[in-house]
């Protein structure tokens, strides 16, 4: 289905530049380890068991955050996932970085320094430009091969995702190829069934774009978090206070209601929002309450209900293929995980098609000891997933397709 090439296509022996996403959360300088590595550990170890003498690039942050550190900690973090040293140099392109490209022997790992460190890398230029940037020019001709791995970010255009193709033969890595595959499935694929969206989360507009976009791939949406509970304040249920501290609601009701009001109306069918909600009570309890019975805007909810839970729990099971997108609730706090456990333990128990995306939705995998062999796919991607699932082409997917 799809037109690039991948590693079934490579000739072995080579010296390969093979671009992953190694983003990660950093706390106190400590990188923290996620599936990320372990993904892409898979593409490696495959490269340098046959040898190949594998140089990897990846960013991490961007300039003047926190998390823009150097990549010396992902090297001993991958290494562990790979099962073999990743060896790390402390330069992008330049004679350091050349010279260790050059000592390698077939079946070694290389890690170069994160590619935002180079001035070249960011400012978003189209696939040409940067091919012509002197980061691409100097390392390119080190190698005879590209693979970019690097799925989750391949909505940049930056140097290390769409200048190398046009200097390089380009291919895709494993991670590159599954979570393309999947990803585009709702767009692509036919189902003889019924498909079901669950939409939540915080973010307002995704919802909405997803929604948009989707509703004639999708039989029903099922509607949760904060997004979801704009749509019941649309319907007239006065629900949407924040939390201290935070600032969900009314920013976003602002700039979207007449959106999610047209949204109602025009798709009321498909939409399917909570029947009951989740809050703290005075003991600091899970308390719930029936939609119906709210009658003042005098509390935050943190989750669905367990009627919801049921419905849409019995809607999943009844559904050939899920897609997720959003947290249903504040999972992260156990009081409040009911709603998104709920909904990922009724697709695990059920053989349907299923794709769970979004970075924080897909931690509650873990958290909540499901195990990712009970999905279709887990998705490592954000903003590529959203893209995806909105019918956006994704540059550094486009460039490997030409
Ligand atoms: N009712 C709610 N109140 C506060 N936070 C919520 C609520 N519902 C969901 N969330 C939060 O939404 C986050 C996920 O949001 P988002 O970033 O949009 O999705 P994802 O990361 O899955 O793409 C979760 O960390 C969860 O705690
Ligand atoms: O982690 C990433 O994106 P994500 O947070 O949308 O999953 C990618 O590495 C892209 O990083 P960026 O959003 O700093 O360009």
């Amino acid at each position: 289905m799809t037109s690039f090439k991948t590693l079934d296509d490579l000739e072995d022996g080579q010296r390969v530049l093979v671009r992953l996403d190694l983003n990660s959360p950093v706390e106190d300088g400590e990188v923290q380890d996620n599936r990320r590595f372990d993904r892409h550990a898979e593409t490696v170890r495959e490269l340098a068991e046959r040898d190949f003498r594998v140089v990897l690039m990846a960013h991490q942050g961007r300039p003047g955050r926190d998390t823009f550190v150097s990549l010396e900690q992902h090297a001993e973090i991958l290494g562990d996932h790979v099962g073999r040293d990743v060896a790390f140099v402390d330069d992008t392109f330049g004679d350091r970085a050349i010279s260790a490209i050059n000592d390698l022997e077939g079946g070694e790992i290389l890690l170069l320094e994160n590619t935002r460190m180079c001035d070249e890398e960011l400012p978003e230029e189209d696939p040409e430009t940067k091919a012509e940037t002197e980061f691409v020019r100097a390392l390119a001709p080190a190698f005879d091969a590209y693979v970019n791995d690097a799925y989750s970010a391949a909505h940049r255009s930056h140097a290390s995702l769409v200048g190398f193709p046009l200097a390089l033969p380009a291919y895709a890595g494993r991670v590159m190829e599954t979570e393309y595959e999947a990803n585009t499935a709702i767009a692509e694929r036919a189902f003889d069934g019924e498909v079901t969206m669950v939409v939540g989360g915080t973010k307002a507009t995704d919802v909405i774009d997803v929604m948009t976009a989707l509703e004639d791939k999708v039989d029903t949406f099922l509607l949760g978090g904060i997004a979801g509970e704009l749509f019941l304040r649309a319907d007239g249920v006065p629900v949407g206070r924040d939390i201290e501290g935070m600032d969900l609601f009314d920013d976003q009701w602002e700039a979207n209601e007449t959106t999610i009001r047209s949204l109602i109306d025009d798709y009321g069918d498909q939409i399917r929002l909570a029947l009951d909600l989740a809050y703290e009570d005075e003991d600091d309890e899970r308390a719930e309450i029936e939609v119906g019975d709210i009658e003042e805007k005098d509390r935050a909810f943190l989750d669905v209900g367990s009627n919801t839970v049921s419905e849409y729990a019995a809607t999943i099971e009844s559904s050939e293929a899920v897609f997720v997108k959003g947290a249903l609730g504040l999972f992260e706090d156990e009081r409040f995980a009911d709603g998104t456990v709920g909904v990922l333990e009724a697709i695990s128990e059920t053989d349907c098609f299923s794709v769970v995306g979004g970075g924080d939705t897909s931690r509650a995998i873990e958290m909540y000891g499901m195990s990712e062999d009970d999905f279709g796919h887990v998705s490592i991607a954000g903003g590529a997933y959203i893209r995806a699932l909105t019918g956006e082409r994704l540059v550094g997917v486009e460039v490997l397709r030409e």
